[in-house]
């Protein structure tokens, strides 16, 4: 046998591995919804056909004809994901670790993030411009995929725009969300918050200019969105049965009235489908076969298969501000390898927390270095400690104001726009509920408990007369917040957020304060919400209701929520 044809052997294996692992999946969502889903059934078997080699090499042959003649090939609208794919796995593995990068490259983090919607997905620039973060929060998993719709779809007036991430691609945007996002946003008072912010701290508004900065940084020709989608097309018009081609015209989201009228309802496997469908374009492509080299995804398995041991070893050894890294002899007992790599990264991590806890001790004025080194001596550390130097250097005068004339927060009152959170829906009886969009300090004010305020008597009233469980009252002291007339008189139009707040005893992060709010026209009692620890991205808000379990609807209710 000749190494060209061990070679061909070996590429049909993966060719063929490839299009059961799509078939699989294809087949495992037919089945979940198998009422809805015979014409998928029919599409199921039509797949099988490009699998015979001779049919498989007639399309490619065709495909690449084409692109001789006018297009370029989806490979080569990809290099740049190819190109830039190693930088942004070294950024990311630095994100999850909490590692300094440059504002640069969170910018070009950001672009890649932005480039897989636009050239994996082929989705429009305003589909990545529209993006929020409820529609994120409100992401659905689905055979493997993150299913995402987006609704604020600018250019093409469309209703929806839905698009199924992989996991690695969920995986960076939510890298960016969570460790590059909440630097940039400002308290802009945007009606809808944007997924992506650019680096002056408003909503990115023209994505096919960051997509033409991605290729300009790594000096490679611009690949337009335009450009992109037709080769999506071309390839859907080749490839595909006239039923997989509707599928595959719904995801690319054609604005055309018949494109409206023929994809109206969209559904998670449906997008998951037409993702696999489209993602199979590029794994039969014969031009594609060198997208990922087997040793780049070893690279990769390797890169993932760290994270998940690193995060295994930090479960095993926590980091502590006074504990001691494991010695070479713990991490072997506990199945680690000997070498230094992770016993390195538990001591960086080590390292930023004990620099937090030295900043956090002077809130007021600003420290002495002979301060900081007896602080430092009285915690009893020896080593990976910063200096006293370099915390003298890093610490900033806390930013004071007055809650009560706050201007930010008198003006997110009047407009019932609070940044960094919004409404997520956790079903069951539960309903929905606030969770953060952005870290919160402890102490710093969220939202308000916006409605009619009434005595806690006239509160305790309405709240024995409660049938149905649902109760949007708010009892400080001998007030009461009544937000159960929805929507307010005076934001007809808006969701307030505090009456979607949900009850915990235990696990409360936000406590209600009565404040005097002193606005231009006269002082208002309000109740705001006050963050009683550090809050964390995708964290829900909850607060202690104070009402025990016979409280709602006197004496014949009993509540198990109201324990939790
Ligand atoms: C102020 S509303 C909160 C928003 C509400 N979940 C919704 O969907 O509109 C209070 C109601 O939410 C529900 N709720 C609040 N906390 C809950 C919890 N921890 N578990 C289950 N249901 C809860 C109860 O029905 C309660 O009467």
């Amino acid at each position: 046998m000749t190494s060209a044809t061990i070679l061909n052997y070996i590429k049909n294996m993966i060719r063929f591995i490839q299009f059961l692992k799509l078939e699989l999946s294809l087949k495992d969502s037919a089945s979940i919804y198998l009422p809805k889903c015979q014409a998928y059934m029919d599409l199921l078997s039509t797949l099988r056909k490009p699998v015979s080699k001779q049919h498989s090499q007639a399309v490619c042959k065709t495909r690449y004809d084409r692109y001789v003649e006018g297009q370029r090939s989806l490979h080569e609208c990809h290099k740049v994901m190819r190109v830039c794919k190693k930088d942004m796995f070294g950024l990311f593995a630095k994100l999850l670790e909490h590692k300094q990068i440059s504002r640069e490259e969170k910018t070009l983090f950001r672009y890649y993030c932005e480039a897989i919607i636009l050239l994996k997905h082929y989705q429009r620039p305003g589909v990545v411009e529209g993006f929020t973060v409820s529609e994120w929060m409100k992401r659905k998993s689905h055979d493997g995929k993150m299913v995402i719709g987006v609704s604020q779809h600018k250019t093409a007036n469309m209703q929806i725009a839905t698009f199924a991430l992989n996991t690695e691609q969920a995986a960076m945007l939510d890298a960016y969300y969570h460790y590059i996002r909440p630097e940039f946003v400002k308290e802009s008072g945007e009606e809808e918050e944007h997924f992506f912010i650019g680096s002056h701290g408003r909503p990115i508004t023209c994505a096919s200019q960051d997509l033409s900065r991605l290729h300009a940084h790594y000096k490679l020709p611009n690949v337009t969105t335009q450009e992109i989608r037709r080769v999506a097309e071309t390839l859907g018009g080749q490839m595909c049965t006239e039923e997989q081609k509707t599928t595959v015209a719904h995801y690319l989201a054609h604005s055309n009235v018949v494109a409206e009228g023929k994809y109206r309802s969209r559904t998670l496997e449906e997008a998951v489908l037409a993702s696999n469908l489209i993602g199979g374009f590029e794994n039969s492509s014969e031009d594609s076969g060198g997208e990922i080299s087997s040793q780049e995804e070893k690279r990769q398995r390797d890169e993932e298969d760290d994270k998940e041991d690193l995060s295994k070893f930090l479960k095993y050894f926590p980091v502590t501000l006074d504990g001691q890294p494991p010695s070479k002899k713990q991490r072997v007992q506990a199945g680690f390898s000997e070498g230094r790599v992770f016993y390195d990264k538990w001591r960086v991590l080590q390292y930023a927390k004990r620099e937090e806890h030295l900043l956090s001790k002077y809130t007021r004025n600003p420290p002495t270095i002979q301060r900081v080194r007896k602080d430092i001596s009285k915690d009893g550390w020896k080593a990976n400690h910063p200096s006293p130097e370099d915390i003298v250097a890093k610490w900033q005068p806390p930013k004071r104001k007055t809650v009560e004339r706050d201007p930010k927060i008198l003006n997110n009152i009047q407009k019932q726009k609070w940044s960094g959170l919004t409404i997520k829906d956790f079903g069951g009886t539960k309903g929905e509920g606030v969770v953060a969009t952005k870290p919160f300090l402890k102490g710093s004010i969220l939202c308000d408990y916006h409605g009619r305020i009434i005595t806690a008597a006239e509160g305790q009233e309405i709240q024995d007369t409660i049938e149905d469980n649902k109760c949007y009252l708010c009892f400080v002291k001998d007030l009461c917040i009544d937000a159960k007339t929805f929507p307010c008189e005076c934001h007809p139009d808006k969701e307030t957020l505090g009456r979607k707040i949900n009850h915990s005893k235990k696990n409360a992060n936000v406590k209600p304060v009565h404040s005097k709010m002193q606005f231009p026209d006269g002082t208002k009692d309000i109740i705001l919400f006050k963050a009683i620890k550090d809050i964390c991205i995708d964290e829900e808000i909850k607060f202690d209701y104070g009402v025990h379990r016979k409280s709602y609807g006197g004496e014949g209710q009993d509540l198990e929520w109201l324990d939790d």
